[in-house]
């Protein structure tokens, strides 16, 4: 057993849980008038609502003991000192760096890695204005009117999410697109929407390896030269992000036109990074360094402030509750935000590659629950759709709801009534309704005997299903800045309770070394016989139908 499990507070956790058989929510409420005053946090703009949990004092309590005893506080020192905490990879964890504001240096083995920050971030400004006022033209003298990111993952994700959330803060005309499947319709799509002369392609990766990437990239290329004739145009219409300068000198992308990032930026956390360039091209540098702003603000409410004001620290606390004492398997992201539609697929990536993981520092593997299955939609949609498992599945599915008060398209009282469906989940999901209610209200409806016994079980909800409430004011650079790394550092901290590396991804290169090895056998003659007998069967009736 590990030092977790046979730890003094787990193992009250665990007896702690039990009392909840017979504690509902909807109880507690009506036994504390001040649950939501207790329970609730503000953080700038935003209101943090955790009271809708099957938790008390003593819960809380619990839990940050758990927190106290993984040395929560002290790995975050370590995160912000640049200590080498991605230890597999040997590599400090900074993308606080790229957003710190603060005008301090932070070292990585005495060298202050702010000054290369700064210098990128100033050749974004001046690049990404060059691109928006019109200068930069393409290899026809027209200006450029939309960006093409090509990357994937990581290099994908964060800017695509971001430019899609600040949507109102885009620059007129110019519009992005986003190819991250190796799938070539991702690409033949984007490239039948885009006008050649006018389009920019920014080639995204860390590595500059990765397969997809590559592959759209060199078919941008190649479709690029294809209609304006002239190998020399690549130049106006590619640059790069990336931290491997050799790989993208060697694909034909000028150094000059490369912006870098560096080895302790984890691709899961690279938008803060010249990754963001799409987002810095669609809203402008300022509004960029709002969203770093914003971030850096709760950087500082991370670091300084104590565990039970501490937002990420809360959220990551209740996140372990449900998943390792209450057996919940998964966890929604339910943004009220069209704007927002990605961002659930943003944390996706951002917490299972990150958690999702089953040895430990010790390089033991863990007998506990970690990283749950993150998942999500923007409301209303969701509540047509899946939200019937949520309120009377036999799943316990814990869910954050997002919204901003203020709508950027405050059309009629379509707001109003969004927001009104925003509280009216979250109540129903902590409320449910009993069988006396229910038994009332079809009384009412005018249903009686056998038809109403009937159908009486099936208008029963249970409750009691925790929900988060996160309200903003308005979606903007800032308060999405924030938003974002509320989520990251709640990742941090259960990586740290649950005594993972949070930091790597090995998880994903298995199936990179079988597709390379699988590639040549798809083109070459006769069956294979190499796999197992299903992979063989597949991979020549594969062949067989190409053929
Ligand atoms: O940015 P590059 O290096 O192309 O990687 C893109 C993505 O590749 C995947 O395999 C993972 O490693 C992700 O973490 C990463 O974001």
């Amino acid at each position: 057993m590990s030092r977790l499990t046979t730890s003094t507070v787990w193992n009250a956790l665990i007896d702690h849980q039990g009392e909840f058989e017979q504690i509902a929510m909807r109880d507690l409420f009506g036994q504390d008038p001040q649950r939501f005053n207790k329970f609730s946090l503000r953080f700038e703009d935003m209101l943090l609502d955790y009271s809708k949990n099957c938790i008390t004092g003593e819960t809380m309590m619990l839990l940050r003991q758990l927190a106290e005893e993984a040395d929560v506080t002290g790995w975050a020192d370590r995160m912000f000192r640049g200590e080498k905490i991605n230890f597999t990879e040997e590599r400090a964890v900074l993308h606080v760096a790229l957003r710190n504001r603060s005008g301090k240096p932070i070292r990585i083995g005495g060298e202050d890695v702010m000054p290369g920050v700064e210098a990128v971030l100033e050749r974004m400004r001046r690049f990404t204005e060059s691109v928006r006022n019109g200068q930069w033209r393409g290899y026809t003298g027209k200006p450029i009117t939309d960006i093409v990111n090509i990357g994937i993952g990581g290099s994908d994700l964060g800017p695509l999410m971001v430019c899609e959330a600040l949507k109102p803060y885009g620059k007129e005309g110019l519009s992005t697109h986003f190819v991250s499947n190796i799938d070539a319709t991702h690409i033949a799509e984007v490239l039948k929407r885009v006008d050649p002369e006018t389009t920019l392609f920014i080639i995204a990766s860390k590595t500059f390896t990765t397969q997809e990437t590559l592959t759209n990239a060199q078919t941008a290329r190649r479709w690029l030269i294809g209609k304006l004739g002239d190998k020399a145009a690549v130049g106006k219409h590619f640059v790069a992000v990336s931290t491997n300068a050799e790989k993208v000198s060697e694909f034909g992308i000028n150094t000059a036109n490369m912006f870098e990032f560096w080895d302790w930026v984890g691709g899961r956390y690279s938008l803060w990074s010249a990754i963001g360039l799409p987002i810095a091209l669609f809203i402008g540098m300022d509004r960029f360094e709002q969203l770093l702003e914003g971030a850096h603000a709760m950087d500082l409410h991370f670091h300084s402030t104590p565990l039970e004001k501490n937002l990420p620290v809360t959220l990551a606390l209740l996140g372990i509750w449900y998943n390792n004492f209450f057996g919940a398997e998964t966890h929604a992201i339910l943004p009220y935000d069209q704007y927002m539609s990605r961002f659930p697929a943003y944390f996706q990536q951002g917490d299972m590659e990150s958690n999702g993981k089953r040895i430990d520092r010790d390089g033991q593997a863990v007998d506990y629950s970690t990283g749950p299955v993150i998942w999500g939609e923007p409301g209303t949609n969701g509540q047509h759709a899946f939200y019937q498992l949520i309120h009377q599945g036999t799943k316990l599915i814990p869910c954050d709801f997002i919204a901003p008060a203020l709508s950027h398209n405050p059309i009629t009282d379509h707001h109003h009534k969004l927001m009104a469906n925003f509280f009216a989940q979250t109540e129903a999901l902590m409320k449910g309704k009993t069988e006396a209610e229910a038994r009332e209200e079809l009384e009412a409806e005018g249903v009686s005997g056998e038809a109403l016994e009937k159908l009486l079980p099936h208008k029963v909800f249970p409750g009691n299903r925790p929900t988060n409430s996160i309200l903003l004011k308005q979606i903007t650079p800032r308060s999405l800045g924030s938003l974002i790394a509320l989520y990251e550092h709640k990742i941090f901290v259960q990586g740290i309770i649950w005594r993972v590396n949070s930091f790597d991804q090995w998880g994903v290169e298995l199936g990179k070394q079988l597709a390379k090895a699988i590639l040549p056998e798809l083109t070459a003659e006769g069956p294979v016989e190499n796999h197992d007998p299903s992979t063989n069967g597949l991979i020549n009736a594969y062949k067989e139908i190409c053929e």
